[in-house]
Parts: C-alpha cells; structure tokens; sequence
C-alpha cells in the first residue's frame, strides 16, 4: 500500500483530516514535566511525554509529523529519539517526516535514509532546488512528497509574491511541480491564513492534497479557510492540531472536539457544494457504477459524439468514441490512468506498449506511473532515420502488455502485437479503456491474448442513461452496431 493509499484508508477509518506535530520542544511540554534537566533526562522527559501524545491521540488523526529540525538540535541523542518515536506510532498511522529538505548533494541519501531505515511514509521539501533535487525522493514510488510552496512569514513575501501579484513566484513552484509527480504522490505544504492564496492555489492545483501551516493564529476563522481549502467532497486538505493543544492537560479532549468541529463543517459543505461539476440533478445514486464519476467526465468533455461516422474497419455507426481529447483534462487524464494502472499492476510484464497514435499518451502516463519502460509499434515505418518497426529499447523475449484505447475489432491491437512479436517480444496481455463488446475478446483469446477492459460500451450507455446525460434513442443507437 503506498502512502496515499495509507492515508486515505486512516482517514476514512479515523474520520479525521488533523495531523499532529510530534515535535521534542521542551518549551511545549505541559507544566510539571519539564524542568530544568541535565540533557540525558530532558531526552528521557521528552520521550515519555511524546509516548503519551501519541497514545492519547491516536485514535484521532490520520498522521503524525515529526520536524527533523528538533530532534537534530538534541544531537546524537536526538535522532535516537526519532527513532523511539517513529517506532512508537502506530503501523497504520502515517508519518510525514518534516525536513524542508533542500540540498540536492544529499537529497538522494537522504531519500534512501529517511524511506529505507527509518521507513517514514512522506517527507517535506523545498523546492528552490528544482525536480533535481526532488527527484531522488520521487523513484520511491510507495512514499510522498510535500513540496513547500507557500509559508506564512511576513518576510517571505518579497520572494514568494514576486514579480507580480497575478503571477507570483508561489504560483510557479505549483505549476512546476505539478509536472514532476502525480497528484497521489506529490502535494503541496501551504502556510497561510490569506484566502485569496489558499483560493489562487486551489484553483491552479485542484487535484493536489494541501498540507495546512499556521492556520491558527488568532483572529482567523478557521471555517473560512476550510471553506477555501477543501474540495467539494470536503476533504483534500489536512489539518495540523495547533501547537497550543499540546500543553493541555486534556490533549484527547481538545483533539476529539477540535475533530468533530472540522467534521461538522465538512459535511455541511459536501452537503451544500455548489460547484461538483460531477453530478447532474438527475444522478441515481442507487447501484452507481464504481467509474460512473469518470463516465459521467467523459461524456462531460464530449468524447461521445451521435451521427455518422466512418470507423477503422470501414463500417459506419451513428456514434463515435473520442477518448483522445480526455488528454487536454489533466486530472481526468491521471484518473484513467489510474483505472489502467489498476489492471496492469495484477499483470506480469517488463515493458508497456501503447497503441499509436491515440494511445501513445496512455502508455507513456502509465510507463511513469507504474515505473515500467516502454515501447512502441510504429503505425509506418520512416523511409529515413533508424527504419525501426518498435521503437524504444527492448530485448527479445520481454513480456510486453499492449495498451489501447477502443477495442472495436481488435485489427489495431492486432497488428501491434504482430509487430512486437516479430521483433523477438512476447505480449499475452492487452488491456483497453473501452471495449465495444463485439466478441473480441473472445477471439483473441483464441489467438492467445487476454484481454481486460476498465469500461464496456453498455456499462457507459446505461450509466449516462440512468444519469439523464443521454436519451432513449441514443441509448438505442449503441446497440444497433
Ligand atoms: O479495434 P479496431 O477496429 O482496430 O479499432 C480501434 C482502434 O481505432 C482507433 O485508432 P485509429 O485507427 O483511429 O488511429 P489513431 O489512434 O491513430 O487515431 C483506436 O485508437 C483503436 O486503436
Ligand atoms: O476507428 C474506429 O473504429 C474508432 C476509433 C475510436 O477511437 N472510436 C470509435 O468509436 N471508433
């Protein structure tokens, strides 16, 4: 399970989006454990009382965040510490290593440390250094990566809103980050209690988990920044218990009501969301097709077009299935992939090949999602350059999986897989976004290829059906074909 997984399956089971600092500041103890110590006995004083913070808690977040920064200010002893601590906490609570890591000479070291021995689920960096310097975190592809993007200090403005206010640099690093990793494995840590920033950015990168710094100075409403941060289903955003909190004597307390507060608020917006463009009024809920979310997007961007159309095979049919505009809709885009993805990682296979032209972008997301090389079949071969059939390194008796968009007679998926098999490759698999239910299957497995779908064209017909997207004659429509 990679860390996202973890989180999302602790915060379904916890109910609850708080993530707690478990940092070893004598200045936070509470009364009456911390005086003033020889250092051996602070150490012991702060592992007893951060124990009990995690006992006490957690129950009631779905992380803890442990700032490397303190635990080095205690030296040697410090980092033993870290590790009692991470040791202590739960297998199934998530740990976000707070480093703001930024050195890129130690960041591939550093990544092999904190994920390897210390076996933490996600870390902090900064991102002065660019993808160079994150990248050495990204190649492990079970753990995330918070990038920092925005901090609530009054000096970092000058840096962060330059040049301008409609194009600040914050806005940048976002931008640029977004690129470097997919939205299960990167997010994004902002310090702000600044509406109108925490509104340009989830605008800009809706899709991305937000990690939220210093919200709690006073005089700010907390509902007023969830109201901004939260997506539509009212989560996205993780929250971290003020500091505050943990010089209470009632820390369990605090927490479970602090919870329940933010939960209230959650459910009040999924309930009142005026902006879910997923849903029409006339959505039945009842038996939902697990992909009905994704259905209901596809048709929404117009890859169902009615009228007549010309197919590959010569045939005509009064519809046309355009799946290569769902790559103009990024996080549409990583949602298919994902549903790919979910096929492919129950499959054996050292290369992905993707169909061309409209499948090329599929099998290139797919090749960096799932960290697996790829290849693929040329539609014509060039009358210049290398001449090459497949293109892409590969040896002969690799397995391949081929993947297409639209299996409608299979001739496409056919061909391809001619032609890597008569480079020296073997292909047993092929996996489609959508099958046209015309019997292919069947046929290539007679010709020795197994072949899985993520959708069949009447699970979409009956899913816009039932969603009130298409009408009784163009449900017909797809099944005269
Ligand atoms: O099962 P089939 O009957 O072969 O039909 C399906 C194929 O048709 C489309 O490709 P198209 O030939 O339109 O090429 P493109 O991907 O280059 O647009 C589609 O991308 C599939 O590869
Ligand atoms: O060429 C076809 O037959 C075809 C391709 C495609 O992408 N969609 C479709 O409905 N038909």
């Amino acid at each position: 399970m990679n860390f996202f997984e973890k989180l999302t399956q602790r915060i379904t089971n916890c109910q609850s989006l708080l993530i707690l600092g478990l940092d070893p500041n004598p200045e936070m103890m509470p009364q009456g454990q911390h005086t003033h110590q020889e250092q051996q006995s602070l150490i012991i004083a702060l592992e007893k009382w951060l124990k009990g913070v995690i006992e006490q808690t957690s129950g009631l977040v779905c992380a803890y965040k442990p700032t490397l920064g303190f635990y080095e200010a205690l030296g040697s002893k410090g980092l033993d510490l870290l590790l009692k601590v991470i040791d202590a906490i739960p297998d199934d609570i998530p740990i976000i290593l707070d480093a703001k890591h930024g050195d890129i000479n130690t960041s591939t070291i550093f990544a092999k440390t904190i994920f390897e021995q210390w076996q933490v689920d996600a870390v902090t960096v900064s991102p002065y250094a660019g993808h160079d310097h994150v990248a050495p975190f990204l190649v492990y592809p079970d753990q995330g990566v918070f990038v920092l993007c925005h901090t609530s200090n009054p000096s970092a403005i000058v840096l962060q809103e330059y040049p301008t206010d409609e194009a600040p640099f914050y806005l940048q690093v976002i931008k640029e980050a977004r690129t470097w990793a997919t939205p299960e494995q990167l997010f994004l840590e902002v310090g702000t209690t600044n509406l109108e920033v925490i509104k340009k950015i989830r605008s800009l990168a809706p899709e991305r988990l937000l990690l939220m710094r210093s919200i709690w100075s006073k005089g700010n409403d907390i509902h007023e920044i969830l109201k901004v941060a939260l997506n539509s289903t009212g989560d996205g955003v993780l929250i971290p218990v003020p500091q505050d909190c943990l010089k209470s004597n009632n820390l369990q307390k605090d927490v479970k009501n602090l919870n329940q507060e933010i939960n209230e608020y959650r459910q009040s917006i999924a309930q009142t969301s005026q902006n879910c463009d997923l849903w029409s009024p006339n959505v039945c809920l009842l038996n939902s097709h697990p992909h009905q979310d994704l259905i209901l997007q596809l048709y929404d961007i117009g890859c169902l077009l009615f009228g007549e159309y010309v197919q590959a095979s010569g045939a005509t049919f009064s519809y046309y299935i355009d799946l290569r505009k769902i790559i103009s809709k990024p996080q549409l885009f990583h949602q298919v992939l994902t549903a790919y993805a979910n096929i492919l990682k129950s499959l054996n296979f050292d290369r992905i090949a993707g169909i061309p032209y409209g499948s090329l972008p599929t099998a290139t997301g797919l090749s960096l999602m799932l960290h697996h090389p790829m290849i693929y079949p040329r539609k014509e071969v060039k009358a210049h350059g290398t001449r090459r059939l497949i293109e892409g390194n590969f040896k002969a008796g690799e397995k391949v999986v081929i993947v297409d968009d639209i299996l409608i007679t299979g001739k496409s998926v056919k061909e391809g897989a001619e032609k890597l098999t008569s480079s020296g490759l073997v292909v047993k698999d092929i996996v489609v976004f959508i099958d046209h239910e015309q019997g292919v299957k069947d046929k290539l497995k007679i010709e020795g290829y197994n072949a899985y779908s993520v959708l069949t064209i009447s699970e979409i017909t009956e899913t816009l059906y039932e969603a009130g997207r298409i009408n009784e004659q163009q449900y017909n429509s797809f099944f005269k074909h």
